[in-house]
């Protein structure tokens, strides 16, 4: 019996499984701006899973010393990496999605492959509206941070369940939260470096360089630090390389507390001083080059290592839009869509 009249058939709702798949990164810049550069840092840097100070503490520091001194250094910074497609790490993650288009399309896979940023634009709560919007009821979100991180994977995670909030129906969800160790993450990987040691001769260290963060995060619980371990293990057993071959550092410090250690800067001073004159420096925390690889690894940190003696430096471009690289893409994402 139904006593509202005519709603005795279905209102919409019946048709289901409409599969949608979407990739994650942190975002970056709409300019190379101070004004662009302040809007997103103070976005990001308000993020209480990026930074854990108290936050009448951290709000003191973050709006009367940050933010009025950092946009302006590293909008100067972007500019000397900015491209005619904006910033590398938008361009490179629009290729990433299109190609992994391209690729689940060619597998018959009906799945429409969406975009979002975890800090500006496309922002995740605008691009989750338009998968709403075009009736997806079945998300599977791959964010693109091979080694899961609280304050990378966990807050992207944080804004698409405060979207979910504003939502009646929620889809079905699918969250891949860490793929450091997946077989075809290690093949991609190792299969560039095997590229580069052939073109220009194996160095004499392969540097990994993972991008740091506050060694009491480890302590309190965050695996990113044994997943960026067990990441480099994988690699170098693929490859059989030896203890000597190698050496782990994390880069990027932020703020006076301790970070995870050795530093990069001062592992290849130290390497160049002790006559370890050249060397191929990776980077298996970025899944798209951006202002930390281009910038400071490529740039920055070629000079100190110069400046400590150091004669051949070169950067193994991240894995970008490399065809194994959406290969892992598309086998990491498939299980969740298949009908
Ligand atoms: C303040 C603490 C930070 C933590 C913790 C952190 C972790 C973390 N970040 C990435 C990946 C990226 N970080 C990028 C830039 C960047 N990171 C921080 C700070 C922390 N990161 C800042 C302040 C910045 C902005 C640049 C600057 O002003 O120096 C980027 C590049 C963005 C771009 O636009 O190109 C990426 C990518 C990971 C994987 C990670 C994990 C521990
Ligand atoms: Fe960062
Ligand atoms: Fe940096």
């Amino acid at each position: 019996m139904n006593n509202f009249s005519g709603l005795s058939k279905e209102q919409g709702h019946s048709k289901r499984n409409k599969k949608a798949v979407l990739l994650i990164n942190l975002g970056t810049p709409d300019e190379p701006t101070t004004a662009s550069v302040r809007r997103y840092l103070a976005e990001f840097l308000a993020d209480s899973r990026v930074v854990e100070i108290p936050k009448l503490l951290w709000n003191v520091i973050l709006h009367g010393i940050v933010l009025r001194t950092r946009p302006a250094k590293s909008a100067a910074l972007y500019k000397q990496i900015w491209t005619e497609e904006g910033s590398p790490l938008l361009a490179i993650s629009k290729q990433q999605t299109s190609k992994l288009q391209t690729a689940l399309n060619a597998e018959e896979l009906d799945t429409d492959v969406y975009l979002a940023m975890r800090y500006g634009n496309p922002s995740i709560h605008e691009t989750l509206r338009k998968m709403h919007q075009s009736g997806i009821d079945d998300i599977t979100v791959l964010p693109l941070y091979p080694q899961y991180a609280a304050p990378t994977t966990g807050s992207s995670f944080d804004a698409i369940s405060k979207e979910l909030q504003t939502w009646r129906y929620l889809p079905s969800l699918h969250f891949i939260n860490t793929y450091h160790d997946h077989p075809d993450y290690i093949k991609a990987l190792s299969a560039s470096i095997t590229n580069d040691f052939s073109l220009h001769g194996k160095p004499k260290k392969l540097v990994f360089s993972y991008h740091g963060m506050p060694e009491r995060n480890l302590k309190l619980g965050d695996p990113y630090y044994c997943f960026c371990m067990k990441t480099t293990r994988l690699i170098v057993e693929s490859l059989g390389l030896s203890e000597q071959d190698y050496v782990v550092c994390f880069q990027s410090r932020f703020g006076k507390a301790k970070w995870l250690s050795p530093y990069t800067d001062a592992t290849l001073t130290k390497l160049a001083k002790e006559g370890v004159d050249d060397v191929a420096i990776i980077c298996p925390a970025f899944s798209a080059d951006c202002l930390e690889t281009l910038e400071e690894i490529e740039e920055e940190n070629r000079l100190v290592f110069e400046a400590a003696g150091g004669k051949k430096y070169r950067y193994i471009a991240a894995l970008n839009d490399d065809e194994l690289h959406i290969e892992m893409m598309k086998n990491l994402v498939k299980p969740y869509l298949k009908n």
